[in-house]
This record gives structure tokens, C-alpha cells and sequence, in this order.
């Protein structure tokens, strides 16, 4: 059901401070920060030959990230994302398999102007997990 590794997302404290490591210091190209109100995170990709780093930043009173930082306050591997090719059909299997689809249950716009959603870290080996839509 899943396929391409679309993303690993590193939650930071200081996105400016983040990027300019992975720009500057480890020579990658990166994407200028976009804001998620929607998600409540700022994000910037990392773009590598085979995937994407996504940096993200809290934003706003109830980012869904606070948490993990509080946790982790120099950040840290947040979730993964892997592309499905049809994200309807992949939810219902997930959810008759027994898995947590987190929020609504119901598809949300992520940054890339697909749809995505997540399914919760202790069902999947202490890993949160994003779908995306291919
Ligand atoms: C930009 C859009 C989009 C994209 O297109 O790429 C994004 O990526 S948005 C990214 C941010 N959005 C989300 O993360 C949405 C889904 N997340 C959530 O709903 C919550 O963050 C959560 C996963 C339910 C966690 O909620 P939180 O309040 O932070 O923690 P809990 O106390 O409920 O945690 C319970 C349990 O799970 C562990 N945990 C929490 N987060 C993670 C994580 N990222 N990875 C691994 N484990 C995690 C937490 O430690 C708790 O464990 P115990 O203490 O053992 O109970
Ligand atoms: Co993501």
C-alpha cells in the first residue's frame, strides 16, 4: 500500500538557525519558509536527490508539534511520510486494521497541496506516520 518516502520531518526550535545548517553547512538546497496556520507549523524543505527533509517550526497557541519540543527542546525526528496511491482506501484499511487515524479522520491539505493524514505513533513502533497522497 505505501510507497515513495516522500518525507522525514524534523520538529526544530529555530527554523532560521536550521536551515542555514542544512544550507551552509551541509551544502543542501532549500525552500524559503512557508507558513501552516492550517497544521500550526512554519515549514522548509530540504531537497535531496531521492527525498525530502521537511523542517518544522511551531506556529501559533496549539501547534501540534509543542509537545514534542517540550519533550525534546533541540528537536528531533518527528514523523515520516510516505506517498499512497489512493489515500481514501488506504484510511479504511488502516482504520478496519485497527490503527488510530489522528484528528477528524478526514483528509487535510498538506504543504505540498495534497492531502494527508496521520495515523498515531504507538501503532506504529513509537513512529508517527504521514500519508500523503501520490
Ligand atoms: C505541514 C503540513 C504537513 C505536511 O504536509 O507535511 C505536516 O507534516 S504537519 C506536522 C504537524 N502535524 C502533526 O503532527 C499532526 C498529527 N500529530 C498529532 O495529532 C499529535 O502531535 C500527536 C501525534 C497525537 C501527539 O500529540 P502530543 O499532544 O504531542 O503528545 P501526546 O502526549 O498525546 O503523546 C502520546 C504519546 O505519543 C508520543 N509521541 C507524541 N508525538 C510523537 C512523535 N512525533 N513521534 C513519536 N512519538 C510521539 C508521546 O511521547 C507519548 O508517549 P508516552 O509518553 O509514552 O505516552
Ligand atoms: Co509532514
Amino acid at each position: 500500500m505505501i510507497g515513495r518516502l516522500n518525507h522525514v520531518a524534523i520538529a526544530v526550535p529555530d527554523l532560521a538557525a536550521a536551515t542555514a545548517l542544512y544550507r551552509d553547512t551541509l551544502g543542501a538546497t532549500v525552500t524559503d519558509p512557508t507558513p501552516q496556520p492550517e497544521h500550526g507549523v512554519t515549514v522548509v524543505f530540504i531537497e535531496l536527490p531521492n527525498t525530502k527533509i521537511e523542517l518544522l517550526e511551531p506556529l501559533g497557541e496549539n501547534s501540534p508539534i509543542a509537545a514534542f519540543l517540550e519533550r525534546s527542546p533541540a528537536g528531533g525526528i518527528h514523523h515520516v511520510c510516505y506517498e499512497v496511491d489512493d489515500i481514501m482506501a488506504a484510511r479504511d484499511r488502516l482504520k478496519d486494521s485497527g490503527a488510530r487515524v489522528l484528528g477528524s479522520g478526514e483528509p487535510r491539505i498538506g504543504a505540498h497541496g495534497k492531502p494527508v493524514l496521520f495515523l498515531h505513533p504507538k501503532d506504529f513502533n513509537g513512529t508517527l506516520v504521514e500519508l500523503e497522497q501520490a
